[in-house]
């Protein structure tokens, strides 16, 4: 997170949802417990809640919209140049296969395509949002779940039940990614 950028999530309630999201324009790595700010499903602010008054991360409604899709208990965003550069190779998205980190995401090392969808950069939430749904697979008994977003020219999202496993998705991801840019 170079600068300021990133920002991370902890989904907080479902019903309705609720995340604790960090403040716009910080350095993540200074953050303090009075920079966490409550957003609701649309990523705004939501006063009264026990979250400061800043303003959330101008990437929190796309965090909003991953935890109401994905169920995640966590998210988190980076800019990493290997997400950067596939999403720029691959717009139709990044194909991973025969990788034995792909056991990490819960998918199969061999014989298994596993496919990291990327969207278009862009401002508006709502968009990137709807992009994402539209490319998001359910997992199912026989599939496991792709835990991570490319946003083109931007960067990742990766995602889990908790801030922990979104970190393991996340370096995980960002690995496989360098070594399908390798391969190219
Ligand atoms: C300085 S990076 C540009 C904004 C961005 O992409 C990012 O991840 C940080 O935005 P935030 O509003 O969450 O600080
Ligand atoms: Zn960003």
């Amino acid at each position: 997170m170079p600068g300021t950028a990133g920002n991370l999530s902890v989904t907080l309630g479902r019903d309705p949802l609720r995340l604790a999201v960090t403040a716009s324009g910080l350095d993540k790595g200074e953050l303090t417990a009075s920079d966490i700010v409550i957003v609701d499903d649309a990523g705004e602010g939501v006063v009264g809640e026990g979250g400061s008054e800043q303003r959330p991360s101008a990437e929190a409604g796309l965090h909003a919209r991953i935890a109401a899709v994905t169920g995640a208990g966590a998210a988190i965003h980076v800019h990493a140049l290997a997400a950067v550069r596939a999403g720029h190779q691959w717009p139709g998205g990044v194909v991973l296969h025969d990788l034995e980190m792909l056991k990490g995401l819960g998918h199969r090392a061999h014989g298994e395509r596993v496919v990291i969808p990327v969207v278009p950069n862009g401002q508006d939430m709502r968009v990137l949002g709807d992009a994402f749904e539209r490319q998001y697979v359910r997992p199912t008994a026989s599939v496991a779940e792709v835990p991570a977003l490319i946003v083109a020219d931007h960067g990742i999202y990766a995602w889990g039940a908790d801030l922990r496993q979104a970190r393991w998705h996340l370096e995980l991801t960002e690995a496989l990614l360098q070594i399908a840019l390798s391969r190219a």
